[in-house]
Formats: structure tokens, C-alpha cells, sequence
């Protein structure tokens, strides 16, 4: 068996409960898996399935309640402020609403120069402009028409485009895309997951795309995780899952497909209730079995 590399982020063994006793939320359970250069995961599951808890722990946000993060091999628990000041701009997050995330107050030029100011000490102040003006070209926006620009003045996939950007300034080893193109219109998705996906390849990027939208996963991802209340119940190469899923929960999220947004429980589905419910519970049961990781970094169900 050849040796994998070293992934550069990778949760392992991590569980979040938030609150304590009957009460308790168990948001992730016993998550396991990996991040490599130039590679992307796709963690797919419904609302309230775990996915931004997982996200919020990768970002250091969250502390997990058990387990481990570690960051090319090392546990960050034990990192001194130099390496969480390394981690924080190696490890850069794109959020859902493209709006909320960018200050109405500030120009799109404003925007790309503050991460570089932050954390690129290797751009002279000289150079800066013109690194602006190269990152809105990486992520296809004309720099004359958008630097000088407010956020309100752009659209919702040109407001997306300038977070990529945003993030790209970081100089990142790993992106969190946390629902990258819920908000936005239907039109424009599939060009923003291409942009993603091509910067993954270009930069080498170790790339976290969540959604409950199983069918775009095949768009970015090369491998893919399936989440049901808190833990991963099916895991492999992207294709192979959405073609031939094996679990329950994975045929009932694909069943949503073309449109992730109903419910499974709208009569379109087509599925009737009381299946919909079955399955649930089943999915639900294997939270009891043993999890392993296996070889290739991931969580197997025992
Ligand atoms: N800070 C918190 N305190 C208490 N419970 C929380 C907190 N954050 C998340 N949860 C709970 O943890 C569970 C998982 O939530 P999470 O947001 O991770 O799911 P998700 O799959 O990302 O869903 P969505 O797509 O709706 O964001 C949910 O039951 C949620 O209510």
C-alpha cells in the first residue's frame, strides 16, 4: 500500500455536544476526515445535519468536546500564538451570504487590501494595488469595474466572487465553503463551484465544500461524506457515491435532487412519509455502532 501524504487539516476522532444532560445536543459525533493539497471533500447532509458545526471546528471556532484537530500532522491544541497567527490565515472560511459578509461602508479594493495588510507581510505596500487588481482578475471580475465599487453595487455571484478573492488574498492552504451559492441565484452557481474548484487545482488547495445539495458535490469534490444527525454515515470517491449510493440516507438525499430545497417530506418526492421517517430512524441507529478511520483517513461504520 503506498503511504498517503500528510493531509494538511484533518478532524479526527472529533465530537461537539453543546449543552449537558438530557438536554445535550450532540451536533457532531466521532467525525473523522481529511484534507489534502488540491483536493476537496464535500460534506452533504440536511439542515441541522452537523455540517457547520464540523466547519465551525475546522475553523477554530469551535473547541471540539472530544477528539483531535490537527494541522499538517500536528494537534493545534498545543499551538503557540505564532502557529495560531500561521493557522488563521493558512485555514480562510467563504460564508453562505455573500451580502452579510462584506461591509456596506467599504469599497471591493478595501476589501482584498485588508487580509493582505494582515497577512502578507511579503507584499511591499508598492504592490499592493496591483495585487488587488491580479485577485479580482484570479476570480474573473474586470478591476476597474469592481474595485472602486460598493457591495451593493454588485451582483449576488460577483459579491461570492469577491469573497473567493478575499480569501484567496490570505494566500490560504485549506477553504471552508460553508454553502457558497444557496443565496445565490440558480444561474450563477454552477460558475461560482467552477471558479471554487479551479482555484482548488490551481492553488493547491485543501477545499471543505458543504451543502445539503448532493448533486453539486460532483462539480467540486473528488470525495464526499454523508452526514445524519451528527455523524458520517457514508463516505467515498464523489462519483461512485452519488451513482451507487449504499446507505439509505444517501438514496434519500439524492432523491431531493433535482431540487435540494424541498423537503423530503413534499409530496413531490414522491416518497411516502412513513419511508422517509424509516429511514431516518435506521440512519439514526448506526450512531451506536463503532466507528473506525480507516486507511484513507475516513470514518468506516463498523
Ligand atoms: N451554538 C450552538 N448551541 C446549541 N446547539 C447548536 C449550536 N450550533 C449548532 N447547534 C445544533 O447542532 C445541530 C447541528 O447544527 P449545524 O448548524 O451544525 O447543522 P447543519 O447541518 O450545518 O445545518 P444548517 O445547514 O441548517 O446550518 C443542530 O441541532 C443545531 O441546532
Amino acid at each position: 500500500m503506498t503511504a498517503q501524504p500528510t493531509p494538511i487539516l484533518a478532524l479526527d476522532r472529533v465530537t461537539k455536544t453543546f449543552g449537558h444532560g438530557p438536554g445535550a445536543v450532540h451536533a457532531a459525533r466521532s467525525i473523522s476526515f481529511s484534507l489534502h493539497a488540491g483536493r476537496a471533500l464535500a460534506l452533504v447532509g440536511e439542515s441541522g445535519s452537523g455540517k457547520t458545526t464540523c466547519a465551525r471546528m475546522a475553523m477554530r471556532e469551535y473547541m471540539p468536546t472530544e477528539g483531535k484537530i490537527l494541522f499538517r500532522g500536528e494537534p493545534v491544541d498545543g499551538a503557540s500564538p505564532a502557529e495560531t497567527v500561521l493557522y488563521r490565515r493558512a485555514v480562510q472560511m467563504i460564508f453562505q451570504d455573500p451580502f452579510a459578509s462584506l461591509n456596506p461602508a467599504h469599497t471591493i479594493a478595501y476589501h482584498l487590501k485588508r487580509p493582505l495588510l494582515l497577512h502578507r507581510p511579503d507584499i511591499k505596500r508598492s504592490e499592493i494595488d496591483a495585487t488587488v487588481r491580479a485577485l479580482l482578475q484570479q476570480v474573473k471580475l474586470d478591476p476597474d469595474l469592481v474595485a472602486p465599487k460598493y457591495p451593493h453595487e454588485l451582483s449576488g455571484g460577483q459579491r461570492q466572487r469577491v469573497n473567493i478573492a478575499r480569501a484567496l488574498a490570505a494566500k490560504p492552504e485549506v477553504i471552508v465553503a460553508d454553502e457558497p451559492t444557496s443565496m445565490l441565484d440558480v444561474s450563477v452557481r454552477l460558475g461560482v463551484l467552477n471558479l471554487l474548484s479551479e482555484m482548488k487545482q490551481q492553488m493547491k488547495l485543501g477545499l471543505l465544500y458543504i451543502t445539503h445539495d448532493i448533486a453539486t458535490a460532483r462539480y467540486v469534490a473528488e470525495d464526499i461524506a454523508v452526514m445524519y444527525a451528527g455523524q458520517i454515515v457514508e463516505w467515498g470517491n464523489v462519483g461512485k457515491v452519488i451513482d451507487n449510493p449504499a446507505h439509505p440516507y444517501t438514496k434519500l438525499l439524492l432523491s431531493a435532487v433535482p431540487d435540494p430545497d424541498i423537503r423530503f417530506d413534499d409530496p413531490s418526492v414522491r416518497l411516502r412519509p412513513e419511508d422517509v421517517e424509516e429511514i431516518r430512524r435506521k440512519s439514526a441507529m448506526t450512531q451506536d455502532r463503532i466507528v473506525e478511520v480507516d486507511t484513507d483517513h475516513f470514518v468506516r461504520t463498523a
